[in-house]
C-alpha cells in the first residue's frame, strides 16, 4: 500500500461557516475521516490554518520545508490548500523544490467538506490517486484533472472546474478508466539531479496590468518604495504604448537601473512573443524580458526566486530564457 502524506494548510476545503463568514476550523484527520477508506497508508500533519488569500512567502517557505523534510518518508504528499492562491503556491514550490523526488500533489474544494454536495471529496481522492501514481512532480488536482503545478491558474471563483492547465495539457484526467495519462509529455521536466530546497526569494516585486491610460511614473514610485523587479501585463502579444505615456522609455529607464522588467501578456492563452510588432520590439531593445507563454503566477514566482538568488538583469534574462521545472515553452 502506497504511503502517502497529508499536509493540511486550511482554505475553503477546510472551512466551517461562523458569525465572520468562512472561516478554516477543520483538521486534516477530519477531512481524512470524512473522506470515508482509501487504499493507501495515510498520515497527517496540519501545519497551517489559513484561508489562502492569507498565504504568502512565509507559509510558501514553511510548506516547501515540510514537503522536504518528509520527502524520503512518503511515496507522495497531497497539500490541502485554498483554491484562491493556490497556483501561486504551486508555482513557488515548483521553483523551491526542483528535482523533487516524489509526486507533491495540491488541492483544495470550492465548497467546504461539511457541506453535502462539496467538491472536496472528489477532489481529495484526485489528489490522493495522483500522488501515488504519477511521476515526481508538483501539481495541482481539481475537477477530474492533475495539472502541471506551474501552468495552472485559477480561472473560475465558484464552478467547481475552477483551474485550468495553460499552454499545455493537463498531465492526466480521469476517466472510467481511472486516471489517464497525456502520452505527450514533451512539456514535462526531465529532472536533472537530487532533489534541492531553496527557498530564498526576494518577494520585493510587483505585477503589473496595463491599461490604457496607465502612468509610466507609477512604475519609478513602485522602486522608490523598494521594487526590484516588474512584471508587466502587457497587451496581445506583449505590446506596450510608447506616444504620450512612455511605457517602453520606463522600461529602458528601469533595466538601466538594474531594475528586471518582465513583459508577460493579459490574455490566459498562448505565448507573448515581443519580436511581432513595433510596439513589443522597441520593449525588447530596450531590455524587456520576454515570459513567453508562462502563466503570470509563474512569472512573479519565478522572478522573486531569481531575485532571491542575487541575480543580476542579465542573469534573471537569461534565467526566464531557461525552462527550469516545465513552466515554460521555449522555441
Ligand atoms: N475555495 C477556496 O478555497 C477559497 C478560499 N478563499 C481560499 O482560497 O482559501
Amino acid at each position: 500500500m502506497k504511503k502517502i502524506l497529508l499536509l493540511s494548510t486550511g482554505g475553503t476545503i477546510a472551512s466551517v461557516a461562523s458569525n465572520a463568514g468562512l472561516v478554516p476550523k477543520e483538521t486534516g484527520e477530519e477531512l481524512i475521516k470524512m473522506l470515508g477508506k482509501l487504499p493507501y497508508e495515510i498520515q497527517v500533519r496540519d501545519i497551517l490554518q489559513l484561508d489562502s488569500s492569507n498565504i504568502q512567502p512565509e507559509e510558501w517557505k514553511l510548506i516547501a520545508q515540510n514537503i522536504y523534510k518528509y520527502r524520503n518518508d512518503y511515496d507522495g504528499i497531497v497539500v490541502s490548500h485554498g483554491t484562491d492562491t493556490m497556483a501561486y503556491t504551486a508555482s513557488m514550490l515548483s521553483f523551491m523544490l526542483k528535482n523533487i523526488n516524489i509526486p507533491v500533489v495540491l488541492t483544495g474544494s470550492q465548497v467546504p467538506i461539511n457541506v453535502v454536495l462539496s467538491d472536496a471529496h472528489d477532489n481529495l481522492r484526485l489528489a490522493f490517486a495522483a500522488a501515488a501514481s504519477c511521476p515526481p512532480d508538483i501539481y495541482l488536482a481539481f475537477h477530474n484533472k492533475v495539472m502541471l503545478g506551474c501552468r495552472s491558474v485559477k480561472v473560475r471563483t465558484t464552478n467547481f472546474d475552477a483551474f485550468e492547465s495553460v499552454n499545455v495539457p493537463p498531465v492526466a484526467t480521469v476517466s472510467s478508466d481511472g486516471l489517464v495519462f497525456n502520452k505527450d509529455d514533451d512539456f514535462q521536466k526531465k529532472h536533472d539531479g537530487n532533489p534541492v530546497l531553496n527557498t530564498k526569494i526576494d518577494a520585493h516585486v510587483s505585477l503589473v496590468k496595463l491599461f490604457p491610460g496607465f502612468d509610466p511614473n507609477l512604475l519609478f514610485a513602485m522602486v522608490d518604495s523598494g521594487c526590484r523587479g516588474i512584471v508587466i501585463e502587457a497587451y496581445g502579444l506583449g505590446g506596450m504604448n510608447f506616444i504620450r505615456r512612455n511605457m517602453v522609455a520606463a522600461i529602458g529607464k528601469l533595466i538601466r537601473q538594474g531594475i528586471p522588467v518582465v513583459a508577460s501578456s493579459q490574455c490566459l492563452y498562448e505565448r507573448s512573443d515581443l519580436t511581432k510588432y513595433e510596439v513589443g520590439r522597441e520593449a525588447l531593445l530596450e531590455g524587456a524580458i520576454s515570459a513567453c507563454d508562462m502563466t503570470s503566477e509563474s512569472a512573479i514566482t519565478k522572478l522573486m526566486w531569481a531575485l532571491g538568488q542575487g541575480m543580476n538583469v542579465n542573469e534573471i534574462a537569461k534565467f526566464f530564457g531557461t525552462n527550469v521545472t516545465g513552466e515554460v515553452s521555449l522555441k
